[in-house]
């Protein structure tokens, strides 16, 4: 089942300013979807045609079949939307702010603060969940934000930039608690980020957004297949024989391409062969980073605005 289907959407500000162009695209129920671009590619636009904020120019979107700009309100029963500047109240402590939220939902203040504890737990907060807003820190005060977008139990959470601001040990639990609403709850999440790596830890599927177009979508290996399927082997020697195609990295590292690893005992033979010691192997396929670079280069080539 389709969580969210996007068709033709455009948005023109009133500006002049085209901030999406054309995009179509379905994510499916209980995928984490990267969506991904530069600053200013179009993504926080979308996220507010998603959500009934902003009214599209033409085309249409829909979460779980309900159109956002026709019906904003029954979007917003199931979707916690996460962005910088989620409105909560500083003099009111965590908890209350949370109860707050879901009594707007229509919870009893029993169930509200029932739930609102295991949000606090799961998000490590339990300690702190008495305390005024005011004094949080600004990465506690973005886990409530999560806590808060997720109190009316949604089956969509649309998260910008979810894990900014915060130090390694809080991204890993507001991590966990992403993948486990996925796999576990079936939640759908829509993350906006610029950060590849992170994307990579924790996405299954990706959509590549520059300048308002969609130039890729589709899962980890599809996005690599679209670039370079094989491996990159690395090798640590202090001798690369020249009947190698390798490139130097550093001064005992070498790199080169392969379809597959059982090129591996013949290149290190070759360069056993020819007196040279083996220090270190290893193999990896293209990363989220390097297909997301390879990918916009050619898009940007293709629309005749690439000067890198
Ligand atoms: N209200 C507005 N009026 C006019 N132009 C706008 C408005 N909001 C955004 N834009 C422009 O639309 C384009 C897309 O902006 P948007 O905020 O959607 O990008 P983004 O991908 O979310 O960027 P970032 O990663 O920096 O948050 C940008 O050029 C931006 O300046």
């Amino acid at each position: 089942m389709n969580a969210i289907t996007i068709k033709n959407l455009s948005k023109t500000y009133p500006t002049g300013k085209e901030a999406v162009k054309d995009v179509s695209f379905d994510i499916r129920e209980g995928e984490i979807f990267g969506f991904l671009g530069p600053n200013g590619a179009g993504k926080t636009t979308a996220v507010k045609l998603l959500t009934g904020l902003l009214a599209p120019t033409t085309g249409s979107c829909e979460v779980y079949n309900i159109d956002s700009t026709l019906h904003a309100d029954q979007v917003h029963k199931i979707s916690g939307v996460v962005t910088e500047h989620s409105q909560m109240y500083d003099h009111m402590s965590g908890l209350q702010n949370l109860v707050f939220y879901s009594t707007l939902f229509g919870a009893t203040k029993s169930e509200g603060e029932k739930h609102a504890i295991e949000l606090l737990t799961q998000l490590e907060l339990l300690d702190a969940k008495d305390q005024k807003l005011a004094t949080y820190s600004t990465g506690m005060r973005q886990r409530l934000s999560l806590a808060r977008a997720m109190i009316h139990n949604p089956k969509v959470l649309f998260l910008d930039e979810p894990t900014s601001g915060l130090d390694p040990e809080s991204i890993l639990s507001v991590n966990n608690m992403i993948k486990d609403l996925a796999k576990r709850n079936g939640v759908t999440i829509f993350l906006c980020t610029h950060q590849l790596r992170y994307a990579q830890e924790l996405c299954t599927s990706y959509g590549l957004i520059d300048e308002g177009s969609m130039f890729a979508t589709g899962t980890l290996d599809k996005l690599r297949d679209q670039v370079y399927s094989g491996i990159i082997v690395n090798i640590k020697t202090d001798y690369m024989p020249a009947s190698i195609d390798a490139r130097k990295e550093d001064d005992m590292s070498y790199t080169f391409k392969a379809e597959s690893e059982e090129v591996i005992p013949a290149i290190i033979k070759e360069i056993v062969n020819h007196g040279g010691n083996i220090y270190h192997v290893s193999i990896r396929e293209l990363s989220l980073e390097e297909i997301y670079f390879a990918l916009l280069e050619t898009d940007r080539k293709e629309r005749g605005e690439y000067h890198g």
